[in-house]
Parts: structure tokens; sequence; C-alpha cells
């Protein structure tokens, strides 16, 4: 169990807190929040969680830094921590889009381990596709990294110039499939059921759905061929869903999302 201190306590920096205490493995009392007003953080704090909003301070005694905050609040609170950390004790991880490990040891040390990691909001659930990269972390850094965040759902290392790709399939990725869950609900009260339970009938089904590709390492073409019988009302649906553009809407999604990502941060 490693001392970790969040830099930038938002959405995704306590989804990743919120699932490491679910894990059982990481005690709320070794994990450090920061955020600029602690206001947000008071009830984290009745939980056991460090709480603080002087970076400098909460960086010093932690063994993994994850920062978190947004890729345009980066270089301030890098110059904020710089004169905290310590490049041979620490290890510097990072979630945020766009910003390189490179970017992040021109603002502090040449010599500190950095790990980018691209995790999304099912962390919180241990239910993440975490994706993790580095240009100069050891074997040894990157293997702490993964034991971390393997804990809170799967883990896969990629190239480092793939991460603004992996932010879209899967930290964007979340939004998506929820946009189309929901959607598959709206359908399903033009067609009859009361909206709560379109909802929870639509999400228990793309579960069904992801679960048949993941459990069974089974191609979606295939497990769609099972579904359409001949001349049948799945084929007749999802063909006319195709006419309107939904592989398309979603592929086209992504690779807006990937470029956007890749713009995100400005080293001035
Ligand atoms: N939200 C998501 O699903 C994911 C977000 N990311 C990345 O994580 C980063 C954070 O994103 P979100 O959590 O969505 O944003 P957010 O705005 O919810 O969280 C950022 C947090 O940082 C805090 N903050 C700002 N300046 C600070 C400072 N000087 N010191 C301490 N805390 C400070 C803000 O108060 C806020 O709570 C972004 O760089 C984003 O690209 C990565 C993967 C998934
Ligand atoms: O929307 C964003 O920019 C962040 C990065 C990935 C998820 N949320």
């Amino acid at each position: 169990m490693k001392k970790i201190t969040i830099i930038g306590s938002g959405n995704i920096g306590l989804s990743l807190a919120k699932g490491l205490v679910k894990s059982g493995l990481y005690p709320a009392q070794s994990i450090t929040l920061t955020r600029r007003s602690l206001t947000g953080l008071a009830e984290y704090a009745t939980q056991g969680f460090q709480i603080s909003s002087d970076n400098a301070v909460a960086v010093k005694d932690a063994e993994i830094i994850v920062l978190a905050v947004l890729p345009q609040q980066v270089n301030k609170v890098l110059d904020e921590i710089k004169a905290s950390i310590n490049p041979q004790e620490q290890l510097f991880t990072s979630v945020v889009s766009g910003v390189t490990c490179k970017n992040i040891r021109e603002k502090l040390f040449d010599d500190l381990q950095v790990v980018r990691v691209m995790p999304n909001t099912s962390i919180a659930i241990q239910q993440s596709m975490t994706c993790i990269a580095t240009d100069n972390a050891s074997v040894e850094s990157l293997k702490i990294v993964k034991d971390i965040f393997d804990t809170v759902g799967m883990t896969i290392q990629i190239q480092e110039d793939l991460m603004t790709s992996a932010t879209a399939l899967c930290a964007c990725g979340i939004a998506f499939f929820l946009r189309s869950i929901r959607a598959a609900s709206q359908g399903g009260v033009e067609v009859g059921f009361h909206a709560k339970d379109a909802l929870m009938m639509a999400a228990q089904t793309a579960k069904g759905a992801a679960d048949l590709l993941l459990q069974l390492a089974s191609h979606p073409e295939h497990e769609i061929d099972k579904v359409t019988s001949p001349k049948g009302c799945t084929i007749a649906g999802l063909n006319e869903m195709e006419h309107n553009g939904f592989s398309s809407a979603m592929i086209k999604g992504i690779k807006t999302s990937a470029k956007i990502a890749g713009e995100l941060y400005t080293k001035e």
C-alpha cells in the first residue's frame, strides 16, 4: 500500500479515490485529496481521506502523485509543486488529457519518472478501462502503477502517442455509451415502457452485450448474427439505424474527440 496524493479532486480524481477505497486495498487514510477550495471535500474528510488546498504540502509525503486537474490548470499546479517534488523517491502519474510525460518533465525534473494514465469514471465502481503509457518509467515503476489501476478495473499498456486516442475511446467513451443507452431507453418509452423501467432494461441489455464480448472473447458481428433472425425485427431495426448513420456517427464522434484531446494543452 502506497501513500497517494491526488492533485485536483474533481470528477475523475474523486472517482479514482472512491474506487481505490472500494477495492479494500487503499484505506482512505492513505489518500490525500487536494482542491483549491476545501468546501467540496468536507464529506471526504469525514470518510477518512486527508484533504488539503495546499498542493505543495500535499505532495511532500506522497509516494505516488496523481495529477488530475484540467489541462489549462496544469502549468500553474506544476509550478506550485516543483520545490516539493523528489524525483528519486516519488512516482508521478497524470490523467490529464493531451499532456505528455515530456511536457511534465519539462516543467518539473528531467529524471522524474512519469506515467500517463487514462481511466474513466467507472473507476469509482472498479470497472474502468485504464490505458497506461510512459516514455521513461522503469519496469518496476510501471508495475506499481499497473497494480494500483488493476484494482479498479482493467488496464492496458499502450504507446504514449496513442494516449489521446485512448482518451476518446475509453474516457469519453463512457459518455458515448451512456448516451446510446439513454437513446435506447427513449425508444423503449415510445414502444410502451415507463421511463424508469426502460432505462434499467436498456442498461442491463447493454451490460449483457458488453459481457458477451468480454466473457466469451467474441466478435460483435458474431453475436449480432445470433440475434438477427431471417426477415426478423432485429435486422429491420439495425438496418434502419445504419441507414441513419449509427456506426458512422460513433466513428466520427470518436475521431473528433481524439483530435480535440490532442489540442487541450497549451505549453504557455
Ligand atoms: N472526467 C473524466 O471522465 C476524465 C477526465 N480526465 C482528465 O482529468 C482531468 C480532470 O478532469 P475532470 O475531473 O473532469 O475535471 P474537474 O474540473 O471535475 O476536476 C478538476 C479539479 O481540479 C481542481 N483544481 C483546479 N485547480 C486546482 C489547483 N490549483 N489545485 C488543486 N485542485 C485544483 C478543481 O477544483 C476541480 O475539482 C482533465 O485533465 C481530464 O482531461 C481523464 C480521464 C477521464
Ligand atoms: O472531456 C474531457 O475533456 C475529459 C477527458 C476525458 C473525459 N473527460
